[in-house]
């Protein structure tokens, strides 16, 4: 069983900025899963992230998400592609430096969806590098679409199809983002409450009560990053998913399954 992990493009850059990445924190959470696999050898693992202040910038002002004609101006594709992949650089030489034997494998490159979903992946070389010990690095990314033209396709849904439709199955997911859940958008609303744990007693509260995000994001925000993990939650037996913030240490003690009085931990119940 696999540990997915995401590094959310709102906490590896500044998503009011443009093209801001927070190398020190990247160097952390890199610093942070290196020593995590180097306690536990057994730790398989597929790292992914965000796009935060690079991809998401292109795509809305070019409308990438939205689908672009064939007769368009297809220059947009190429930008928003380009900054996820500036983005993805920077992540991966991060963890090259921490020792881990990290392998960027551009989902584009592989990938075809239909009406922003994905239709087919060729995730053979991801499973080949993983069988080498290497640890293959996605990210959230543009897709040709035969639908609508193109597509951005989210980390959050390359994640689910690897779920569902490879022989790559989790047993948990962790999302490096927002520190938790909050009963509203803690960036707008200062008396936001944590939500430690999310299951089908509170799904439908919670869902009414999440947001987009703070920032120009083309997939969707909170809001759709926890409807798609319920859905997996759903098809995925045992799977359980962490929400939790870049504070030092704690993405380290969710991968050595320590007790965690923060976050959110959402499970089928
Ligand atoms: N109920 C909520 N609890 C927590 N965060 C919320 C809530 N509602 C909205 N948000 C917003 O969601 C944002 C996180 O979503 P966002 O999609 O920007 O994160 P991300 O996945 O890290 O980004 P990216 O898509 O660039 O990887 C938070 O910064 C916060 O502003
Ligand atoms: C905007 C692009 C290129 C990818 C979006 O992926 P996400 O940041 O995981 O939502």
């Amino acid at each position: 069983m696999y540990t997915f992990i995401k590094l959310g493009g709102s906490v590896i850059t500044d998503k009011a900025g443009r093209e801001a990445a927070d190398l020190p924190l990247i160097s952390r959470l890199a610093a942070e899963i290196a020593q995590a696999r180097a306690a536990n050898p057994n730790l398989r693992l597929i790292i992914s992230h965000g796009s935060g202040s690079f991809g998401h910038h292109y795509a809305a002002k070019y409308g990438v998400h939205r689908g672009l004609a064939a007769t368009a101006d297809w220059m947009g594709f190429a930008l928003t592609a380009g900054a996820a992949l500036r983005l993805n650089r920077i992540v991966v030489d991060a963890l090259l430096d921490a020792g881990l034997p990290a392998l960027q494998l551009q989902p584009s490159a592989a990938l075809v969806s239909a009406a922003g979903q994905i239709s087919s992946w060729d995730t053979r070389n991801l499973a080949l590098a993983l069988s080498h010990g290497l640890c293959p690095i996605i990210h959230g990314d543009v897709a040709f679409d035969t639908t609508q033209g193109s597509a951005i396709i989210s980390t959050e849904q390359l994640l689910a199809y690897l779920a569902t439709s490879s022989d790559l199955r989790p047993s948990r997911i962790i999302l490096v983002g927002e520190d938790a859940v909050y009963t509203a958008d803690p960036r707008v609303d200062l008396n936001a409450e944590r939500i430690p744990r999310i299951d089908a007693s509170n799904i439908g509260e919670v869902l009414d009560s999440a947001a987009g995000s703070h920032a120009i994001d083309v997939t969707g925000g909170m809001r759709s990053k926890l409807d798609l993990m319920w859905q997996l939650i759903q098809t995925v037996p045992g799977l359980q998913v962490r929400l939790i913030g870049p504070q030092p240490g704690v993405l380290a003690s969710a991968l050595a399954d320590a007790p965690l009085h923060v976050g959110t931990l959402m499970l089928d119940s």
